[in-house]
This record gives structure tokens, C-alpha cells and sequence, in this order.
């Protein structure tokens, strides 16, 4: 935002209308949200995103509102553009600590957006800890301060705001977690930054939606044959573990997998049988008989790792299917029998289609020992370190799944629900995102379409949901999608 700021300001527009703008669209929703005449509550913190606040109390008193504004730190202090906000405001500036909080119809918090550099310490998180006690409804400018703009994370203590309206794009914090729940809905407003800035400088992060690769949903042609459409493959566990499997297994039917076999050990292939009817169902005794079934080119995508148990052998059917070269997703138990052997994996996914799902305690047990992995706060440069570091795409799950692939391209997911946290939900986005492969959509759009359907189906669903309900709800959205 900083380099894209720059260019705006470059290409003619003064930075001080950039933040002229910016102020307008704050009092523009302060508005709405206020009853005419209220009292409004404004908190400016040293930096620009103070400058933004000015304006906006400037705005507001000339529009009739009781607008109330206190600075943290000293006036004398400001500089550049908010400097200049700050001569457009005429009325008291009190200290930001001591606003009479409590008696607003609305709190502006512009005490800190892009800018904030360390954990909130002394006065800054007195006045935060005083505006949220207030119980007031809060308007973030920019961001809620006290969340790190990139990582999302709370630095010491954030504002909890009501709604937020930041400027020209969403910012990373706006959609991970802690920080999207801190936001409330977010509002951007177009401050004049051109769209070819934006996409130059946004570069390869984007929120996961369906403009990302509609393109490639696939779309079975008039004489299209089941073989055309892929066959997936998923390895079951044993007799008491297959459940996983074939979950994972109707997932990847219903997303147009024209054929799916689970391959099962000898001893739980009664079990499978007697709950397979359009999936197939395939003996395979560990590693030599994963090998033996490869052997027939047919089978281009596997799962492996939903209850397959954490051992040497799992590790083995690994190596067997990234010599085959097919078209894989690994997860749950395929991850964790690497703990501590996460060197084995460098590189090592670089030349077939590859998906790594793991959720957050997956991704830490699979990178102990690689601080370069596991210390950045932000969830979206890990899954981007690797998958660089893997040479497969990443998705790190949770409320804000993350998609990244080894060439830095990342999408951040945000239409999910928290009834999709239920056993057996991973499976089926396993099954889901190698259905998708299967049928050539290529690894990073097959794991960004595949999560946004798999959230998209729990969200329709809602209450109640089980796993079993994901794969049913999916023809749902793919109508949708494909209409
Ligand atoms: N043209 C533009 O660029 C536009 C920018 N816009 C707006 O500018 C905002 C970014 O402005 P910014 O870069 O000045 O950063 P900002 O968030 O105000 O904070 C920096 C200040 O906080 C201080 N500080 C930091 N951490 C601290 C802590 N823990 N505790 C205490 N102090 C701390 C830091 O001090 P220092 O680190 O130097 O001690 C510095 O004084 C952006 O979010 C948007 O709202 C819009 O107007 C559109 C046009
Ligand atoms: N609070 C939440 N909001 C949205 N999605 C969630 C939430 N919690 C979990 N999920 C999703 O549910 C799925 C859970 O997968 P996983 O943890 O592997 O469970 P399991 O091993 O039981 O299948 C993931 O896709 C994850 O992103
Ligand atoms: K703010």
C-alpha cells in the first residue's frame, strides 16, 4: 500500500488528498451509523492514520455532529500530510487516553492503521482498552489498532470495531485470523489509487473467491467419457480407520471425478465393500501394492494420509506415489509420519501436482525444527515458505485458510463457517481438491476452488452440519458456479 500510495501520489494526486479522501469516507460512514446531530468520539494517534481522523472531524462537526477528538502524543509532533489534517480541525484536541468514550453514539479509533511497528504499550493501550471498555460502537480507520497490518496479529491489545473502512484494497489482516475478527465488516472505499496499481503492487495475494479460477472449473463436454474425467484414487486406512477414506472418496466423485477407487488394505476391504456403491474399491497391501496399482496410468490423483496411521509405511506409500508422478494431496497422517523429517521433503514435491493440507497443529508438528517455516507470525508467509520450501502448494486450514503456491501466489480464504470445525470436514476437502486435479485443474486453483466450495457447501448447510453433508451439498454450489 505504501509503494502504491507513492505511485498515486506520483501520477498527480497530492498525498494530502489521498487523505482527504480517506477522511471523507470515514465520516461518510460515521454518518450512516449515527443519528443526526449525535455525539461522535474521535481517537488520532501520531502517525497518517491520525491525519485521516482529523479530516474526518473536520467533516463530521462542519456536518453538525458534537465531534470530540483527542491525540496521542503531542501536536507539535505530527508530521507530513496529517500535520496539514490537523490545521483543518478547530476544535480542542484533548489526549486520546482521556476521551469520554462512553458518551459517543460512535467511536472513530485512528490511532494506528499500516504503521504500527511494535505492541501497544502505556497511553496507546490505555485509550484501547478504554474505548472497547466503553461498549460503544466502534469505527476502525484503515484497520482496528492495534492488529498488525500484515499478519493479522494483536500486538499487545487491539480495538474491537464495529466496522472498518480502509482504502483502496483489503490488507492481509483484514481476512487472518485473529485480525478478521477484530474488523467487523470491512468497507473499501476507492480513494482514487488506480486499479493497475493496485494489481502491480498487490501482487500474488488475493481473497480466495470464485474470479480466481472459474476459468478452469471443469466443464465435461458433449462427448466426454468418465475416463476423460479422471480417476482418483484414495488409500484407505485399516478395518477400524476407513471412514476417512471413502469420505475423501465421495468428495472427489461429487466434484465430477468421472471414476474414484478407494484402495484398501486386505483386511478392511469387507468393511469398504459393504458402504462403496459407485466408488470402487481396490485390495492394496502398503507401498508394493500402492506401486502395483499405479502401474495403470488411469489413476492421475491420489489421497493419501486421512487415517492411514503415522508410520514408516505411510511414509513409504509417499514416496511411492511422488515417484509415480500423479497428481496428489496429502494430509492428516501422510503429514504428521514426517514430524522431525520434514529435510526429506525439500524439493521433493517439485515435479507432479502436489497439495499439502495440513491445519495449523499438522503444519507445526511437519516443520519442528525449520524456525525459517514455523517463526513467521504471519500464517500467510508460512504456507508461502513451504511451499516454496516444499515445492508444493500449501493449504494451511482454519477459519482463514490459506492457498500458497511455490511461486509466491496466495489466496486467503473467508467464506467458511465455524460448523465446518467437525471430524471428518478435512477429509472431504482432500477428496474435493484432488476430484478437481483429477480433472486437470491445475494444483493452486484445484486447492483454492476445492476450499472455497468445501466452506461454501458448509455455509449453506449451517447448523448441524456433519461431514457426511459436505460432499451432498456441493452440487449445490458447483450449479451455481457453473451456471
Ligand atoms: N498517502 C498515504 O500514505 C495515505 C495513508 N493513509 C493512512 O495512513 C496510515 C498509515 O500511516 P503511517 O504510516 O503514518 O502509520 P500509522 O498507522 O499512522 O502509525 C505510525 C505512527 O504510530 C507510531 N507508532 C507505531 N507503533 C506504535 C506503538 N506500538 N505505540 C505507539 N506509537 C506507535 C509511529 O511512531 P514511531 O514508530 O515513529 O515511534 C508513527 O508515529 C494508513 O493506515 C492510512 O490510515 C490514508 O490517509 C491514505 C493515504
Ligand atoms: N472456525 C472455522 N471456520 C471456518 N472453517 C473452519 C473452521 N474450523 C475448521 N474449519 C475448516 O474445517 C476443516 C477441518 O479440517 P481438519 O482440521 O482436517 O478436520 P478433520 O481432521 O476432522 O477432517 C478445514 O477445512 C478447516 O478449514
Ligand atoms: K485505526
Amino acid at each position: 500500500m505504501k509503494q502504491a500510495d507513492r505511485e498515486a501520489i506520483e501520477s498527480g494526486i497530492p498525498g494530502l488528498e489521498l487523505m482527504r479522501r480517506a477522511g471523507r469516507a470515514v465520516a461518510d460512514l460515521a454518518e450512516k451509523l449515527a443519528s443526526a446531530g449525535g455525539k461522535i468520539v474521535v481517537a488520532a494517534g501520531p502517525g497518517q492514520n491520525g491525519g485521516d481522523g482529523f479530516v474526518a472531524a473536520a467533516l463530521l462537526a462542519e456536518r453538525s455532529y458534537q465531534v470530540s477528538l483527542g491525540l496521542l502524543g503531542s501536536s507539535d509532533r505530527l508530521t507530513g500530510d496529517a500535520a496539514e489534517a490537523a490545521k483543518g480541525w478547530i476544535g480542542e484536541v484533548g489526549r486520546a487516553e482521556d476521551l469520554r468514550f462512553y458518551e459517543a453514539d460512535i467511536v472513530i479509533d485512528a490511532l494506528f492503521g499500516t504503521g504500527l511497528t511494535r505492541d501497544l504499550e502505556a497511553r496507546a493501550r490505555i485509550a484501547v482498552e478504554r474505548m472497547n471498555a466503553s461498549g460503544r460502537p466502534i469505527l476502525a480507520v484503515d484497520l482496528p489498532s492495534g492488529i498488525d497490518g500484515e499478519t493479522g496479529e494483536v500486538r499487545g491489545v487491539a480495538v474491537k470495531a464495529a466496522r472498518t473502512v480502509t482504502f483502496a484494497a483489503r490488507k492481509p489482516c483484514h481476512l487472518l485470523m485473529p485480525g478478521r475478527a477484530y474488523c467487523g465488516p470491512v468497507e473499501v472505499a476507492d480513494i482514487g489509487i488506480s486499479r493497475k496499481t493496485l494489481e502491480a503492487r498487490g501482487g500474488a495475494l488475493f481473497a480466495n473467491g470464485s474470479a480466481l479460477w472459474t476459468h478452469v472449473l471443469p466443464r465435461p463436454g458433449l462427448s466426454s467419457h468418465k475416463y476423460e474425467r479422471g480417476h482418483t484414487l484414495v488409500a484407505s486406512g485399516g478395518a477400524t480407520r476407513t471412514g476417512a477414506a471413502r469420505l475423501a472418496a465421495r468428495a472427489a466423485l461429487r466434484i465430477g471425478s468421472g471414476l474414484v477407487t478407494v484402495a484398501s488394505p486386505p483386511e478392511a476391504l469387507g468393511v469398504n465393500a459393504a458402504h462403496l456403491t459407485a466408488i470402487m474399491l481396490r485390495g492394496c497391501d502398503g507401498p508394493e501394492g500402492l506401486n502395483t496399482i499405479l502401474q495403470d496410468p488411469r489413476f492421475n490423483a491420489l489421497v493419501l494420509g486421512p487415517a492411514l496411521g503415522i508410520h514408516a509405511g505411510t511414509r513409504a506409500m509417499v514416496a511411492v506415489a511422488v515417484h509415480a508422478r500423479r497428481s496428489l494431496v496429502l494430509d492428516a497422517d501422510a503429514l504428521t509420519s514426517f514430524e522431525g523429517l520434514a529435510s526429506e521433503l525439500h524439493g521433493a514435491f517439485r515435479h507432479a501436482p502436489t497439495v499439502l493440507t495440513p491445519h495449523d497443529g499438522e503444519f507445526s508438528r511437519l516443520f519442528k525444527g525449520h524456525p525459517d517455516l514455523l517463526d513467521p507470525a504471519s500464517k500467510l508467509e508460512r504456507a508461502r515458505r513451504a511451499a516454496a520450501f516444499t515445492g508444493a502448494v500449501l493449504v494451511i486450514k482454519g477459519a482463514d485458510t490459506v492457498v500458497a503456491a511455490p511461486d509466491g501466489r496466495a489466496g486467503i480464504n473467508e467464506n467458511g463457517t465455524p460448523y465446518l470445525a467437525t471430524a471428518g470436514s478435512g477429509d472431504t476437502l482432500c477428496g474435493l481438491i484432488a476430484g478437481l486435479m483429477a480433472q486437470g485443474v491445475p494444483a493452486f486453483e484445484a486447492a483454492c476452488a476445492g476450499v472455497w466450495i468445501h466452506a461454501e457447501a458448509g455455509a449453506s448447510f449451517g447448523p448441524g452440519l456433519i461431514a457426511e453433508d459436505l460432499a451432498e451439498a456441493v452440487p449445490g454450489v458447483l450449479r451455481e458456479l457453473l451456471r
